[in-house]
């Protein structure tokens, strides 16, 4: 490392001290306003800007620029373009314009549409997302973008988002207003991502096929040992592994992503990185790019990353938490309920306006985390289950039962904790418990969405909640806003009372994992939508289409065309998931396991020529692989005459479905003998690696 960190931080980033120091101040103010509070911005502006960029990307050794955007695919896209601007006397000259910076023109044809365009309109356009700063990677200068059809409609997820946090603004400074809050002109929903991940070793990983094609292993008996022992978590780094992350935080700094903490999480070989809280969109476009370096950097240091949800039976998945709050101008945070909560009505407006935003829409809340790998996480291993509910601790639980009760509350005094030893410190206890079986879960100045996975965008699960708070929050506006001054206070917790009585239903501070808990849940009439298919329906509900359609999320064709989109992704995964394990048990395993019988009844023969007599335990291994060996034929049947089936299905959310009860439940059942025979196989007969060679290999 030749620079100091404070000197490395952001400086790959056109930020915003980048930027006051080399645009005019009338330029930097104009873009300011612009980035802020979305004021437009005019070509002359925006040809200075460009200028500027270009300048400061070339003396950085950048060549090209390129529009970065995230279409449906869930993962980013560029296409580079080279400054270069060639003269009729056979040079160049670096050149990028105003126009280039603010629009561009990506052939879109192959991107996904959901049917939002015919495959022969090819033409897109990206758009500059000045609030989220330019950054350069690899010689290019990257330039954060919208992406929209020709007909101006959303073809990615920064749009909605942007949209989504505009009219949760809207709606929260309305609000904030009528509290009295006159110098709050613009609030910002802020989310800090924390992203949990598996590191194996390169050369295991380009040996299974599985990880190769699908990003988790589709077979494999589990290792002797698992996460029992609970030693993984937080456990000494290893000298590679730390080494791995310490180029990773520097990589993301340059970069200006706030990464803060780093450590090794419940399964063998997962770890966390979780950055400093940002404004949403910005957030969004770091953690696309803390996904991307994870990889690269891995590749780096000789190992693969692996961002599945679930890339392992037996041991934790992994979760991307979301970790939402929302912040004003003047710097107040909204969901920080300060030292007396009960009296504290701007945070309880704004904790009701969560808890009745999650309540109305917990059906979208599982549907913008629903995908083929999440499903396969969600329920176990200190990853919530599929049933959404809102974890407030006790210290709330008493706020919210008084004003339930219509009961006064004093202020509770914070407790001091001793913990026994005199020379230890004391000091102050949280508010609440942590519950980590909880979808939505406060945690003392914000809340945790811990439902998203870990290879997912976290624009979906943010579009969602912004716009359902806001829709709270205009209720709110709409029942206070002609109350008189004297009457207020008395009127603002009796909307309380009545807000709590028709949504507690979804506040529930217990194990999540429990039978009990899902009886409960039925019977308060929540949702328990176990996969996407079961899902995916709800998103077109009318309540649902009202909620995008009045807040400009998704116009209607936008909706249709993000489910369709949903339900194919999901189809599609499971169909290559299928086609790479039917491969894999024909094209590996089996030659394995054939070449194994065969040494094994060769040994057998010897014996009974020697003895006369075959007793003992490698006939009983012959037989029982024998047995493996009938069931993986018929399971290989079932699975390839139900694919074949599964393609013919021309229904989108039909095939879902079928690819949901029938082809997992087949990929399941073929796996018990495969796994059932591996585990009585040495591991030197298979030609690739098992569970405990890619668990616990990492130095
Ligand atoms: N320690 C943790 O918070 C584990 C979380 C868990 N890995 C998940 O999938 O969400």
């Amino acid at each position: 490392m030749d620079k100091s960190i404070p000197e490395m931080y952001g400086s790959l980033v056109f930020n915003d001290s980048v930027m006051k120091e080399k645009l005019p101040k009338d330029v930097y103010r104009k873009l300011h306003k612009t980035s802020k509070y979305g004021a437009s911005l005019d070509l002359d502006v925006a040809n200075t800007v460009a200028a500027a960029m270009k300048n400061w990307a070339v003396e950085h050794g950048a060549t090209h620029f390129t529009h970065w955007f995230q279409p449906m695919t869930g993962v980013t896209a560029e296409k580079h373009d080279s400054f270069i601007s060639p003269r009729s006397n056979g040079e160049v000259i670096m050149e990028f314009s105003g126009k280039e910076l603010v629009k561009g023109e990506p052939d879109a044809s192959s991107f996904p549409s959901g049917g939002l365009r015919a495959t022969f309109e090819a033409r897109g356009y990206t758009a500059w997302d000045p609030s989220s700063p330019a950054f350069i990677k690899d010689g290019t200068l990257y330039i954060p973008t919208a992406f929209c059809s020709y007909s101006g409609e959303a073809l990615d997820k920064k749009t909605p988002l942007l949209r989504s946090m505009e009219a949760l603004n809207e709606q929260a400074v309305k609000v904030l207003h009528l509290l009295g809050y006159d110098d709050v002109t613009h609030i910002d929903t802020t989310i800090g991502s924390e992203q949990e991940y598996f590191l194996i070793d390169k050369d295991l990983y380009k040996k299974r096929k599985d990880l190769l094609l699908t990003g988790r292993t589709l077979i494999g008996a589990p290792a002797p040992k698992g996460q029992e022992m609970e030693d993984h978590y937080f456990g000494v780094l290893k000298p590679k592994v730390s080494e791995y992350m310490h180029d990773l935080d520097e990589e993301l700094w340059k970069l200006g992503v706030p990464a803060k903490t780093k450590h090794n999480e419940v399964a063998p070989a997962q770890h966390e990185l979780a950055p400093v809280f940002e404004t949403a969109n910005v957030a969004v476009d770091h953690n696309q790019l803390t996904m991307e370096m994870m990889k690269k950097v891995a590749d780096k240091h000789h190992y693969a990353c692996l961002l599945h949800e679930k890339p392992f039976a037996g041991v934790n998945g992994s979760g991307k938490h979301d970790n939402w709050s929302l912040v004003t101008n003047t710097k107040m945070n909204l969901l920080d309920p300060g030292s007396d909560p009960y009296h504290n009505k701007t945070f309880l407006i704004f904790l009701l306006a969560t808890i009745s935003a999650v309540d109305n829409y917990q059906d979208l809340l599982r549907i913008s985390v629903a995908s083929a790998g999440n499903d396969h996480r969600l329920g176990a291993n200190e990853a919530p289950p599929a049933v959404v509910s809102i974890f407030v601790g006790d210290e709330l639980a008493k706020v919210l039962d008084a004003i339930d009760h219509e009961a006064s509350m004093e202020k509770t005094e914070k407790t001091e904790m001793s913990i026994g030893a005199a020379v230890l410190p004391n000091f102050v206890k949280d508010p609440t418990d942590r519950n980590r079986t909880s979808p939505f879960a406060f945690t003392g100045n914000k809340f945790e969405f811990r439902m998203p996975g870990s290879s997912l965008s976290v624009a979906d699960p943010n579009i969602i909640l912004n716009t359902a708070v806001a829709s709270s929050l205009e209720d709110i506006y709409e029942a206070l806003k002609d109350v008189p001054e004297e009457e207020f206070d008395h009127e603002v917790y009796k909307l309380l009372k009545k807000m709590l009585d028709e949504h507690k239903r979804i506040l529930f501070n217990g194990n999540g994992y429990t039978d009990a808990w899902l009886e409960e849940a039925k019977k308060r009439g929540l949702y328990n939508l176990k996969s996407l298919p079961d899902a995916l329906p709800q998103f077109k509900a009318e309540k649902n289409v009202d909620l995008f359609t009045k807040y400009h999320i998704f116009t209607e064709s936008e909706i249709d065309s993000r489910y369709e989109i949903k339900l194919e992704n999901y189809s599609k995964t499971i169909h290559i998931e299928a086609l790479t394990m039917i491969d894999m048990v024909k094209r590996d395993f089996t030659p394995a396991l054939f070449k194994y019988m065969k040494a094994v009844e060769g040994e057998l023969l010897d014996k009974k020529a020697l003895l006369g007599s075959v007793d003992g335990y490698d006939l009983r291994v012959l037989k029982e692989l024998d047995a493996c060996s009938k069931a993986i034929d018929e399971g290989l049947a079932k699975l390839e005459a139900d694919v074949k089936k599964a393609e013919g299905e021309v229904d989108s959310l039909a095939q879902a479905e079928f690819y949901h009860s029938v082809i997992l439940k087949d990929m399941d059942d073929l796996r018990v003998p495969v796994d059932t025979a591996e585990a009585k196989l040495p591991s030197e007969a298979l030609p690739y690696p098992t569970y405990d060679q890619l668990l616990f290999s990492l130095r």
